[in-house]
């Protein structure tokens, strides 16, 4: 049967944005993007100096690096990067769909992080590292109004962004639903909520579990808070009760993997 036009689109749009390239640049972020097979590495530009710290890297991938002088070097990336000598031209990773991603199955309960449109690439990055560290099977985020794999967002994660499932979806209230059916509970991080994130966690031991964080300024939106089961808060000793979103994300892991 013939698709109908507004599929096709869809698709020729998927197509074009997984063909747009990427300038990763950092020793961490290009060393890890050149020993990641599934990457699909274009152009490595290198200083000597950098190239020595790669070589065995740069030996696994097979990728021929163009030796660059330090003061040209700037050329490919934004200006102000700190590149450390090195950068390598990719194509973004297509870690797959929500469903096979995030399934349960195996021993350990899984845990999965939701992004409500944290557009800052340092935030999206940290909160990759800490994903990894604490072994979540994704960070999850919408295509639209969040960050894009950079180079900035791969520098933060320091070479998570080659392990760590970074899954972007056309609509982050149908991922939600898709893991509620899948088994899990959303927690919605947002700090003015009555219930604390650990009392939460202790009925859910064993069980699988979304938390789901909200953007810089605005947090959550009404439509996210209302697709999560509970809204839970990481309790606050100062005045200050707003943590960076990264930082949320970091403590909500560590209490979900130690509660
Ligand atoms: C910088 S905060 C956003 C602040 C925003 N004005 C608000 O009212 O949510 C970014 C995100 O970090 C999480 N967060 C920060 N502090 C938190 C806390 N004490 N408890 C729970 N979540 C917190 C929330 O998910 C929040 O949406």
């Amino acid at each position: 049967m013939k698709k109908p036009a507004w599929v096709v689109d869809k698709e020729r749009a998927r197509r074009a944005a997984a063909a747009q390239t990427v300038w990763l640049f950092g020793l961490h972020a290009v060393r890890d993007a050149l020993l990641n097979p599934a990457r699909d590495k274009l152009r490595l530009v290198v200083t000597k100096n950098a190239a020595d710290k790669l070589a065995d890297a740069i030996a696994v991938s097979g990728v021929r690096p163009e030796i660059s002088d330090p003061r040209r070097f700037v050329a490919p990336l934004d200006s102000g990067s700190v590149h450390q000598g090195a950068a390598l031209e990719v194509k973004p990773l297509d870690w797959g769909r929500v469903r096979d991603v995030c399934a349960p199955g195996g021993t350990e309960a899984p845990r999965v992080v939701l992004l409500d449109r944290v557009s800052d690439p340092h935030n999206v990055g940290a909160v990759l590292r800490s994903a990894e560290v604490f072994g979540a099977r994704a960070v999850i985020a919408p295509a639209r109004y969040s960050a894009p794999e950079t180079g900035a967002l791969a520098k933060t994660a320091s070479g998570a962004l080659e392990r760590q499932p970074y899954l972007r979806v056309q609509n982050l209230a149908s991922a939600m639903t898709e893991l509620r059916e899948m088994g899990y509970t959303l927690l919605g991080l947002a700090g003015e909520a009555d219930l604390p994130l650990g009392v939460a966690l202790d009925e859910l031991r064993g069980q699988p579990v979304g938390l789901v964080l909200g953007a810089e300024g605005p947090g959550l939106r009404e439509r996210t808070r209302a697709t999560c089961d509970k809204l839970v808060k990481i309790p606050a000793m100062g005045t200050f009760g707003s943590l960076n979103v990264s930082n949320a994300a970091a403590v909500a892991l560590y209490a979900s993997v130690t509660t």
